[in-house]
């Protein structure tokens, strides 16, 4: 069985002036899998999110999302072939309920934006739905409370819910545990490991523990250039990655 790939990077570039921050990156993310992103700290991962993302655009190369070229289309456009960035809770709605916030962006989905009353799956279906994935989410308890009441993990949680209900087949993850206690950390990767079993996840992470628990594979930017990609097994007994970033954190 030959595996399709969700996202594939080609000879990306990225200049901000002269100064050359994606230097030629090739990277493919396997439909399905969970791809984690390491690297040093400036080594251009949020930049490489922006690329994908449309936030920016590329200098050279090309992006492609389920063999379609999304390099150089704005965010918007991007965001309705089915790929979707969750990093911050305040892409919640915080003075609407659990439930209004997941009603939304299943409403989205349909292609209905915010005009609730144009629903073609039909109010019934789009509540039961909702309730189906606040209870996927632990979040039951706290169906009919604003989302500026949660708990940071618990907006967390809803954020990557509603990402999922929006319908984004690839989501881009930046840090998902970052500010967290280890047990709401804990929480969060099992939710991302329950939610996002159909959807392809690309994630930044910098947490090794969460790096080695959450990925499929994994791959390492540096200065601009992925140097390896791999299975955690592969990636901690890579002696260029050990090298370049890793050194003896892993042992
Ligand atoms: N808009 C910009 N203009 C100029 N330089 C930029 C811009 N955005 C990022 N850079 C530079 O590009 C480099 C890579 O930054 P980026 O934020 O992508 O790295 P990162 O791997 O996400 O780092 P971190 O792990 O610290 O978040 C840095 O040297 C940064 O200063």
């Amino acid at each position: 069985m030959t595996t399709r790939n969700a996202l594939e990077l080609k000879g990306v570039k990225k200049n901000f002036g002269r100064a050359e921050i994606i230097r030629g990156l090739n990277l493919e993310v396997h439909e399905h899998e969970r791809h984690v992103i390491i690297g040093p700290n400036g080594a251009g991962k949020s930049t490489m999110f922006n690329l994908i993302s449309g936030r920016m655009k590329v200098s050279d190369g090309s992006i492609k999302l389920f063999g379609n070229d999304i390099h150089n289309l704005p965010a918007h456009k991007v965001n309705r072939m089915g790929l979707s960035r969750s990093f911050q809770v305040t892409n919640l709605f915080q003075n609407m309920t659990v439930m209004e916030n997941l009603r939304c962006s299943l409403l989205w989905s349909e292609g209905h934006k915010y005009a609730f009353w144009k629903s073609v799956m039909g109010q019934q279906a789009v509540t039961d739905r909702a309730y189906e994935l606040a209870e996927r989410l632990n979040l039951t308890e706290q169906a009919e409370i604003p989302a500026s009441l949660l708990t940071y993990a618990q907006q967390r949680s809803l954020e990557i819910g509603c990402t999922v209900a929006s319908g984004a087949k690839v989501i881009l993850l930046d840090e998902p545990t970052a500010g967290m206690s280890r047990t709401e950390a804990n929480d969060v990767i099992q939710l991302i490991q329950r939610m996002t079993g159909e959807n392809t996840l690309v994630v930044v992470e910098h947490d090794l523990s969460v790096v080695f628990e959450l990925a499929d594979r994994i791959s390492v930017l540096v200065y601009g250039e992925i140097i390896a990609t791999g299975t955690p097994e592969e990636i901690r007994n890579n002696a260029a990655v050990q090298e370049a970033y890793l050194g003896t954190e892993v042992h």
